[in-house]
């Protein structure tokens, strides 16, 4: 095919795979400032993050689906059907699976579902600093069996090797098309929905068990303040009494270093100076509640 340098490519490439294979890292390193939630624990991406990287010829929208999996209950059901349906919207999928591992049933499950899309998928290996050149190739046979792949990248979103590459490879697979959004725009998700989730990702690393997941963090109010102040209002909803307890910890102090590592990096990525109030509540069952789920947010059009 003849390269057109005169026109822009625009288009959307969709990140899945199963949770914990370093999707949030992999945005994070693709676009260059901390966008996505990272954590140990699984399960952290609940919403679909969009994510836009512009280039001199180019313009990416990256949509991060929430983690895939076989869903528990209500919310798990909504998830994986976003997660879905996202999958018929977009130019390439990149699915990545971790080189650490053979193919699971986490996989498997995925796999099946692209048997009905018409969207090209790319398997990207991450974490290949992980393992050994020669045990790629086995891996790269055992889900080339599985599933027709457009393309097989191998990368490590950590130390950001073939990066690079698989950015190119993303690139080709955009149709000519406008730019969508404007160069320094990086994400268009509401603000409200990044704050929260610095808030949550601070619950996830601070805390253990039942906890993390069962928390959900609203942004109330972001009020602008003179001399680049911003004051942010947040609640972090949970299930029980009990965890409420441990979100707020002895005389405070779990929510306090929760409020305090959250506002660093709100400063780090508003760049302003953050006056930020947090309060703990208590909602219970909220995640079986699809009323709830709606005034959470969770419910997207
Ligand atoms: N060694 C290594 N670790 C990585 C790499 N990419 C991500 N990780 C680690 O894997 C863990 C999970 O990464 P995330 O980016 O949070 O994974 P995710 O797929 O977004 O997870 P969910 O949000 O739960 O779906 C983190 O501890 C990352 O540091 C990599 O290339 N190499």
């Amino acid at each position: 095919m003849e390269k057109e340098i005169d026109s822009f490519k625009s288009g959307f490439a969709a990140l899945v795979g199963r949770t914990n294979v370093g999707k949030s890292t992999l945005l994070n390193r693709m676009i260059g400032r901390k966008i996505a939630i990272m954590s140990e624990k699984v399960q952290t991406t609940r919403n679909r993050i969009l994510c836009v990287l512009t280039g001199k010829e180019y313009q990416i929208i990256f949509l991060d689906t929430p983690g895939i999996h076989k869903p528990k209950h209500k919310l798990g059901e909504r998830l994986v059907q976003v997660a879905l349906n996202t999958l018929n919207e977009v130019d390439i999928v990149l699915f990545l699976v971790e080189a650490n591992q053979r193919p699971g049933p986490g996989d498997n499950y995925l796999i099946r579902q692209f048997a009905d899309l018409s969207t090209p998928v790319a398997l990207v290996i991450n974490k290949i600093d992980l393992v050994k050149r020669e045990e790629l190739l086995p891996l790269i046979e055992s889900y080339s069996r599985l599933y027709s792949f457009s393309e097989i990248i191998p990368v490590s979103a950590l130390s950001g090797e073939n990066t690079g590459h698989l950015l190119e490879v993303t690139i080709s697979y955009l149709p000519a098309g406008p730019k969508y959004y404007p160069d320094d725009m990086v994400t268009d998700r509401p603000e409200e929905f990044i704050l929260a989730e610095l808030i949550r990702e601070k619950v996830l690393s601070h805390t253990e068990q039942e906890v993390p997941h069962s928390v959900a963090v609203v942004i109330e109010e972001i009020q602008e303040r003179p001399n680049n102040v911003m004051a942010i209002r947040a609640v972090i909803y949970a299930e029980r009494e009990t965890q409420k307890g441990i979100l707020i910890g002895k005389g405070g102090q779990m929510l306090k270093k929760i409020g305090s590592q959250a506002r660093a990096d709100m400063e780090k990525l508003l760049g302003s100076k953050i006056y930020l109030e947090i309060r703990v509540k208590t909602k219970p069952d909220w995640r079986n509640k699809e009323a709830q789920l709606k005034n959470l947010g969770y419910y997207e059009t």
